[in-house]
């Protein structure tokens, strides 16, 4: 088949699931094209309907929302998929700036779904693109392991860097755990800054011990600890009380994914942290990085191959 033609393209049109926040104006703005919200209904036995209140006949029908708390806003976005198809829209696509389940990427233990991979294949099987924002990445190597159709993993990092290089004189970037060397070593590097990653041993959902790997001498550096998701928030508590042990003050606090709640919050205040910001992906109150307008680049480029 030849490549589609400008002119054989669909047009977007941009539709906003529940609590999407700001992002499905903001795409919309930023792609010029028609944005709707979808209708949800909950019926008394718990049940949803889904309604989509705009044509979608030979359009490109981009849904645009964070899938925290996934089990609630899943079968919604599937339903309103299948309904976008069967009404006859073109092409059927999400924007999901954090994207659940992604930490469930092992058989941890014997009997248990691997369900990074069961949920992956219930979205492929309903969307043909994915935009998403620094996936959980750990054992999967990228999403393409477990994604069958196009994906795109936008990066917070530059929006990250740009941050600190405005608000933290002389960052040192220390990540929680090995894994977040990932995002921790290229924020460092567009910052100039230097880098180290913790050790984190996990024992449970809201029971972890990291420890220093590298040295602790960073005379004049402000500690930034860096980690893509803030969930029962131990993990950041932990890696503050270890910092402190060290001797380091004022350390600020960054996630990517803000999941938590303002006790895991506090906690980070309590245990040292001189501030806790976040990335825009999920609408929380310490949302203060902007990503979601690198997600329109990454749709575009996405969406029309
Ligand atoms: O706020 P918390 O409840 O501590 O959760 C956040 C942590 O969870 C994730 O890693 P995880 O411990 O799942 O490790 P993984 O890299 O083995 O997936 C994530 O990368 C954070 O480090």
């Amino acid at each position: 088949m030849s490549p589609k033609t400008p002119e054989a393209r669909p047009p977007f049109l941009v539709v906003g699931l529940p609590d999407a926040g700001a992002l499905p104006a903001q795409l919309a703005t930023q792609l010029r094209c028609d944005r709707s919200d979808l209708a949800l209904h909950r019926f008394p036995d718990g049940e949803c309907l889904v309604r989509l209140d705009a044509d979608v006949q030979g359009r490109c029908v981009v849904f645009a929302g964070s899938l925290d708390h996934p089990d609630g806003k899943t079968l919604p976005l599937l339903f309103a998929a299948d309904a976008a198809r069967e009404l006859g829209a073109a092409r059927v696509g999400l924007v999901a700036p954090y994207l659940a389940y992604m930490r469930q990427d092992h058989r941890f233990h014997a009997g248990e779904a691997v369900t990074s991979r069961s949920y992956a294949r219930l979205l492929s099987g309903a969307l043909e693109f994915l935009v998403t924002v620094d996936p959980h990445l750990h054992r999967w190597h990228s999403l393409g392991d477990i994604y069958p159709i196009p994906t795109r993993a936008v990066a917070a990092a530059p929006a990250i860097a740009q941050w600190l290089r405005r608000e933290v004189a002389a960052p040192l970037l220390v990540g929680p755990d090995e894994e977040s060397g990932q995002w921790v070593a290229e924020v460092a590097r567009l910052c100039g800054a230097p880098w180290t990653v913790m050790a984190k041993q996990r024992h449970g959902d809201r029971d972890v011990a990291v420890k220093m790997t590298g040295g602790t001498s960073w005379p004049g550096r402000t500690p930034v600890l860096l980690d893509d998701i803030g969930s029962s928030g131990q993990t950041l508590v932990a890696a503050l009380q270890v910092l402190r042990e060290a001797g380091f003050s004022q350390p600020v606090c960054i996630v990517v994914h803000a999941l938590f709640g303002r006790e895991a919050q506090q906690a980070m205040l309590d245990a040292g942290a001189a501030r806790v910001v976040s990335c825009d992906t999920v609408a929380h109150p310490t949302n203060a990085i902007a990503v979601a307008p690198l997600l329109a680049p990454a749709l575009l480029e996405i969406a029309r191959v």
